[in-house]
């Protein structure tokens, strides 16, 4: 009955009929098969989805189990939704940010009053000052990588799975610019109360998240040494935490300018825990955000990252004119001059186009919404109140009346793009808090790699890079909360004779 009246509802807008709706737990965890889309349904059927993409919007109405929703492939409808959302009876559904909730209410999760609050106090820690701290300790980070990882000194080096060195990278560069937490390449020696280390625990956090959130309460209780380790890491960390509020607000206490001075995220909420004033949060907000930023601010930025050295390997001339932009642009002895950086951000933009980090983006109707679409034809349609709307962003991202030769890298696409038409990171007022922060963090990083090292794909049996293209962009999936390549990418670097700038 509900299948037959969501039909109805939806006007019989054509679609997909799965058992399952992709966005349950049961619809995401099994495969996806003929009767069950699964969660990476966008990805299989990139080429081929929205009808060949001679649909703008379509329906998916599960005959089982699982909420309906409309999915959008069109930049344009995205646009119309979320552009000034401000203005349209839009919110972000809290039963799919749940993983985001388990630490408390954050700027992701939350909407109306409670958002603008967080974001109000979150906003004014991303500003210059950040973006130069961010440029300084992703170089401070990088040389403690090419220490720790057997870089330095080497004249050629194979990197199995190159996805771990841009995701610690991107964990430590959030951590230190973020929070001002000290963590290191190394794993450091700081403890907790229950003598884990901090980074040993928030790494353990980061990975067992999706576990944690499937898992009851009641089943750490049972003596199963799994379960205690991961109970014990995340009671640990939280009391980690709660530690390090406590000192910071011992620390504002004292300094009445700390947050003038200092400045980070960190300080600025542990700033509104104190204040009892209309922008306060109390414990377990700052804990919500502290998490949600952790989470958000490290998968995202080293996912796209894996995704570029990729592309960079396998298109050698791509890779050639960034190295030539950077040893022309920097100085070894200056800072970089990101902005200047034009073909290297666009690689990085490039890979992100076609892995969106962010791959999902969902909302629900508080009142009925009008939306213009261009295709099948031109036309007004209504998506209802209480409905579910889905902007499909790999489908966006590859769709071909968007994109010529859509599945192709071609980083010249982003030339002279102005940075707030880059869609992959949302539109409008709920769009990505950190895109400059990770644009900063990625373009550094990659000119300091691509100066020191030239790096080239390990191919298989005689395998060509076309061949290697396929075979290994070709799987992509969720990796953690985030969307991004699924298959390893294994490098081979080999030093690049030092070379003076033409400067
Ligand atoms: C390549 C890297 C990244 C990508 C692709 C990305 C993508 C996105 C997208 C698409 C949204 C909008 C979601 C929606 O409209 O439903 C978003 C929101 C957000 N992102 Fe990012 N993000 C990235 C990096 C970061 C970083 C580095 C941080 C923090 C340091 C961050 C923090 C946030 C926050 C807090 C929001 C929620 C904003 C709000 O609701 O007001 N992201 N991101």
């Amino acid at each position: 009955v509900n299948f037959w009246k969501a039909l109805k509802d939806m006007e019989y807008l054509p679609g997909y009929r799965p058992m399952l709706a992709p966005l349950t737990l049961f619809g995401a965890a099994l495969p996806s098969s003929r009767w069950n889309l699964g969660l990476n349904w966008s990805w299989i059927m990139r080429s081929t989805a929205f009808f060949n993409y001679s649909h703008d919007v379509i329906s998916m109405v599960p005959w089982l189990h699982g909420e309906p929703a409309y999915y959008t492939c069109s930049a344009e409808v995205a646009q119309q939704l979320i552009g000034n959302e401000g203005q349209r009876p839009l919110i972000r559904p809290r039963k799919l940010t749940s993983l985001l909730l388990l630490w408390g209410e954050n700027v992701f999760s939350s909407n109306g009053d409670m958002w603008k609050r967080h974001r109000r106090i979150m906003s004014p820690a991303f500003n210059p000052k950040m973006y130069s701290l961010v440029l300084k300790q992703t170089t401070a980070i990088y040389r403690e990588m090419a220490d720790c990882e057997g870089l330095t000194g080497n004249e050629s080096v194979i990197i199995s799975d190159f996805s771990k060195l841009p995701l610690r990278l991107a964990f430590l560069v959030i951590a230190r610019c973020g929070f001002g937490m000290p963590l290191t390449w190394a794993m450091d020696e700081q403890e907790t109360a229950d003598k884990i280390s901090v980074n040993h625990a928030l790494t353990s956090v980061t990975e067992t998240a999706i576990a944690r959130l499937m898992i009851p309460n009641w089943a750490y209780k049972i003596p199963i040494k799994a379960l205690k380790e991961i109970d014990h890491h995340w009671t640990s960390l939280a009391k980690f935490m709660r530690k390090s509020v406590g000192l910071r607000a011992e620390e504002l206490k004292a300094d009445a300018d700390l947050v003038a001075k200092r400045g980070d995220v960190f300080t600025r909420l542990v700033a509104a825990n104190i204040d009892d004033g209309k922008y306060s949060v109390n414990e377990d907000e700052v804990l919500g955000n502290t998490f949600m930023l952790l989470f958000a601010g490290h998968e995202t930025t080293a996912l796209v990252l894996t995704a570029t050295f990729a592309y960079l390997g396998i298109h050698q001339e791509a890779q050639e004119k960034a190295y030539k932009e950077i040893t022309s642009t920097i100085r070894e002895d200056r800072d970089l001059d990101v902005p200047k950086l034009v073909h290297t951000l666009a690689c990085f933009n490039e890979a992100l186009r076609l892995y969106p980090a962010g791959s999902m983006l969902t909302r629900t109707m508080t009142e009925d919404v009008v939306v213009n679409v261009k295709r099948p034809a031109e036309a007004t349609m209504v998506f209802k109140k209480g409905s579910l709307a889905i902007i499909d962003m790999v489908a966006v991202h590859r769709n071909p009346h968007t994109y010529t030769d859509p599945h192709a890298f071609k980083p010249s696409r982003w030339y002279g793009v102005s940075d707030h038409d880059l869609t992959m990171f949302g539109n409008g007022p709920r769009s990505c808090i950190g895109r400059k922060f990770s644009q900063m963090e990625a373009v550094t990083f990659i000119s300091l790699f691509l100066r020191d090292w030239h790096v080239d794909v390990v191919m298989e049996n005689g395998e060509t890079r076309q061949e290697y293209e396929n075979r290994v962009m070709s799987k992509a999936g969720q990796v953690g909360m985030s969307f991004g390549i699924t298959e390893k990418v294994n490098l081979r670097l080999t030093k690049r004779l030092k070379t003076t700038s033409s400067k």
